[in-house]
């Protein structure tokens, strides 16, 4: 789904996407959620919980080479607390993707466990991988995919229900990710959501967006700022600084006016490819 990341999400596209999420929820003993390791909870969708029930679900901090080591650490401790098995994969280079089976499979003994107590033939596991737009979650079922990479279930010409990949021996996946709409509950949850690429760049203006990255790499890491753009101190007015790596880079119209816009393209795309460095733009005590 090439053009997710531009859906403008209204609650017509929420029913259905949930509809379509409930139809396949029903075949699955697990559910994988994806979600941006820099921004785990932000990520995640507000109504996934209600949808799952009772059903187990494993969360996969993906992009973990683009956050903060120690901050998925912290992350992964917190949703165990939570009772929620996290595993950090880098879906990219195919890392992290053996424990995240391993858990998977794990997730789900209880259930078959029950069902062969009850008499019935041990099967496969079934699980879907879901979550917001451009977490990875295609990246992610291709590296699970890769393990065998042999598609089972329905014979081509026949494709009427649903494609399943044998993951490994005893784990089947459905071979098309479950797509969530992203929070819209707060102007900081946006922010860091049109930060990491995951909403489109048309919902909040490119200037607000690189305004609060900046501000936010002032804070953190103003050396990466000074060194790789060569801007000398960091002015504590974010869009200064925006306007000085501007000129730095030439980004200029007539008259030297800098090209805030282009600027701000620069920047996020920079941050997004990992160039300026592992960032996570939450930690756990920032969401109580
Ligand atoms: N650096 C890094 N990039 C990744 C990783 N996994 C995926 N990506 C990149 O993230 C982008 C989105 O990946 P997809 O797998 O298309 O994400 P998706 O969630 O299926 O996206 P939609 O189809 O838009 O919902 C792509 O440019 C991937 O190359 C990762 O572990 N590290």
């Amino acid at each position: 789904m090439e053009d997710s990341p531009t859906i403008q999400w209204y609650p017509g596209h929420m029913a259905k996407a949930k509809k379509l999420i409930k139809k396949n929820l029903d075949l699955v003993d697990v559910v994988i959620e994806v979600v941006d390791a820099r921004i785990p909870q932000s990520s995640r969708n507000p109504d996934l919980k209600s949808l799952l029930a009772k059903k187990p679900g494993v969360i996969v901090l993906n992009k973990k080479d683009l956050a903060d080591g120690a901050a998925t650490k912290k992350w992964i401790s917190y949703f165990a607390s939570q009772g929620l098995g996290a595993v950090a994969v880098n879906g990219a280079l195919k890392q992290g993707i053996k424990e995240l089976i391993h858990m998977v499979k794990q997730s789900a003994e209880p259930v078959l466990a029950a069902l062969e107590a009850k008499g019935r033939k041990r099967r496969a596991v079934r699980a879907m991988v879901v979550g917001i737009p451009n977490v990875g979650k295609s990246t992610v079922i291709n590296a699970m995919a890769d393990q065998v990479s042999a598609k089972t279930g329905n014979k081509p010409g026949i494709t009427k229900g649903p494609q399943w990949i044998r993951v490994v021996e005893g784990l089947e996946l459905l071979d098309t990710p479950g797509l969530l709409w992203p929070k819209f509950e707060d102007r900081a949850t946006g922010l860091k959501l049109a930060i990491t690429g995951a909403v489109s760049d048309l919902v909040y203006p490119v200037e607000d967006v690189a305004r609060n990255l900046v501000h936010f790499l002032a804070e953190h890491d103003a050396g990466t700022l000074r060194e790789r753009y060569k801007i000398g101190e960091v002015d504590p007015d974010p869009l200064k600084t925006l306007e000085a790596i501007g000129k730095k880079r030439g980004f200029l119209a007539t008259g030297g006016v800098v090209k805030m816009d282009q600027t701000a393209v620069m920047l996020l795309q920079e941050f997004r490819n990992g160039k300026l460095g592992r960032f996570s733009l939450e930690e756990p005590m920032d969401n109580g």
